[in-house]
């Protein structure tokens, strides 16, 4: 299964439409690929807070439209990041979205750990209230943003509910770059489960992004990561590893349920 990281450069320069036809043309450009994915909030920017309230848009605006067209062009599977969506009651929430390689949507995911403390996204917008699994031929994704990352038990849930790929869409700040690392292979490990975690680069309310995509197998390995740039992150995962993994080391069957907090 070739799975394509878009670590897509978000610079207040460019404009959100401009973005989206480059994000659009950029996934055209990975046909041949079975699963590709974009970053958080690609479009406006996820420390971009003041713009969140312009640039929100309904569940099926222009990011659903350019994205389910690119899905459609290019055949994959698309992840295609998170936007700030506008929910009828007037909610914002930060919404990824998964499309079949038909260009039907099949997912929406709404962050559950919103960042910022008492500021940002943590005041501006709603909390996601279920995880999402999506199940493709070869794999189920169970879906996370972010912050999410740093938040075991939604990952645990997600295996429980059958992930066996973890996708985490960010817009990960360079000051904690070394968190991003490590969290990532610590949710592959401890789950037994492929992690792909996008990041974007640039800078965008005054917060210089990590980048530093990552890819890691159900052992921890890291199998590629990308630079501080624009780049896309090409790979190809076996999903057999995660079953041969948590066969070989059932270290999930000696989980002591009745002991740990629950979800
Ligand atoms: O947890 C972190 O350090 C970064 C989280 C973040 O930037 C986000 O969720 O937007």
């Amino acid at each position: 299964m070739r799975a394509s990281l878009i670590q897509i450069a978000v610079d207040p320069d460019e404009s959100v439409e401009a973005r989206r036809v480059r994000a659009a043309s950029l996934v055209v450009a990975q046909r041949g690929a079975d699963l590709v994915i974009l970053p958080e909030l690609w479009p406006v920017g996820a420390f971009a807070y003041t713009a969140f309230e312009a640039e929100a848009e309904p569940l099926e605006g222009p990011t659903h439209e350019v994205m389910a067209k690119a899905a459609a062009e290019a055949g994959v599977w698309l992840h295609a990041g998170s936007f700030v969506e506008r929910a009828d009651d007037g909610t914002l929430y930060n919404t990824s979205l998964v499309f079949s390689p038909e260009g039907e949507r099949v997912a929406a995911y709404r962050k559950i750990h919103r960042f910022g403390f008492d500021r940002g996204e943590a005041v501006m917008m709603g909390a996601g209230e279920e995880l999402v699994t999506v199940a493709l031929p070869d794999t189920i994704l169970g879906l996370a943003t972010c912050y999410d990352l740093r938040f075991p038990e939604q990952f645990r849930g997600l295996v429980d509910a059958g992930a066996e790929t973890l996708v985490v869409a960010a817009g990960w700040p360079e000051r904690r770059r070394s968190h991003w690392t490590l969290l990532a292979q610590a949710r592959a490990v401890e789950n037994q489960a492929y992690v792909l975690a996008v990041g974007t680069a640039g800078t965008h309310g005054d917060i210089q992004q990590a980048g530093h995509s990552i890819v890691v197998d159900p052992w921890g390995e890291v199998l590629a990561q990308a630079g501080a740039d624009e780049e896309v992150l090409t790979v190809d995962l076996d999903p057999d590893k995660v079953r041969t993994t948590r066969d070989q080391f059932p270290a999930l069957k000696d989980r002591r349920l009745g002991l740990a907090s629950p979800l």
